[in-house]
């Protein structure tokens, strides 16, 4: 479960996001709202990578005053909308550099590897560089990296970008098993509404800043306020 209280940003005279309060506590949530709406904002707040007024919880737990590091200790991971593999390692190696920085035995280290390379169907690919991945084998590398380490809060930044619909739906089936495999929540943004609306059980919608609305994915989508900022249609009523 994460809870944002009142989490303000602002950028100069740009306010990024304005006073936001929600609770994500469904298995799969995601983040709508068109570009400059204040999502990325809503995941680098999270992650730490950005200072907010405000209070974060994770889990009952008030991370708001840990760095990057110590939350991704505590079990935040993070995909970015430019994958953050490091091109000259293999895939493995990609994993093995999470997995160094937290505490537990090698045996099971190795374990916990395969299972995300097994699970993202890249086990045949786990001495490959990911300089020799193609896109689609390179998310589903960003997936294996949210699945190592015993995640608690798994965040995705515009997963499907760049994919073909057979791509995205199968992405969108390993995020569902995430909650699954490994008990943490998920947090996805995307502009890919279709995916949005079937693996996100709950939705916040964004614009400019400002929550306008929250709650169940199928009301959500359907609310008047959502579908003239979001879905671009006239104003209804
Ligand atoms: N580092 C920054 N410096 C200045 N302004 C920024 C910075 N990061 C974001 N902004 C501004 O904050 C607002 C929110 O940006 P953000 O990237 O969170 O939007 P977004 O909803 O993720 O958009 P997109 O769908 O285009 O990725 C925008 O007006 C953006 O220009």
């Amino acid at each position: 479960m994460i809870e944002l209280q009142n989490i303000t940003v602002r950028f100069g005279g740009v306010t990024a996001l304005d006073a936001v309060s929600v609770v994500f506590d469904a298995p799969v949530s995601g983040i709508i709202g068109p570009n400059g709406a204040g999502k990325t904002t809503t995941m680098n707040v999270i992650s730490g990578f950005l200072p907010s007024s405000g209070q974060i919880a994770c889990d009952g737990e008030v991370i708001s005053h840990q760095a990057p590091h110590q939350r991704a200790r505590w079990g935040l991971r993070r995909s970015f909308q430019r994958e953050q593999l490091a091109d000259d390692l293999s895939v493995l190696d990609n994993l093995r550099v999470i997995l160094d920085e937290l505490p537990g035995s090698r045996r099971d280290k190795v374990a916990d590897m395969d299972r995300a390379l097994e699970v993202t169907g890249l086990a045949l690919k786990a001495h490959t560089l990911a300089a020799r991945l193609n896109t689609y084998e390179r998310r589903l590398a960003d997936v294996a990296r949210c699945l190592v380490g015993r995640p608690r809060i798994v965040m995705f930044d515009e997963p499907a970008g760049g994919l073909t619909p057979d791509e995205t739906q199968h992405l969108g089936d390993l995020i569902l098993q995430i909650h699954g495999l490994t008990g943490a929540a998920t947090l996805v943004i995307d502009h890919d509404v279709d995916l949005i609306t079937r693996i996100c059980e709950q939705t916040l919608v964004l614009d400019f800043g400002r929550r306008i609305a929250m709650g169940p994915t199928a009301m959500v989508l359907a609310d008047p306020l959502v579908q003239a900022a979001y879905l671009g249609l006239e104003e209804l009523g």
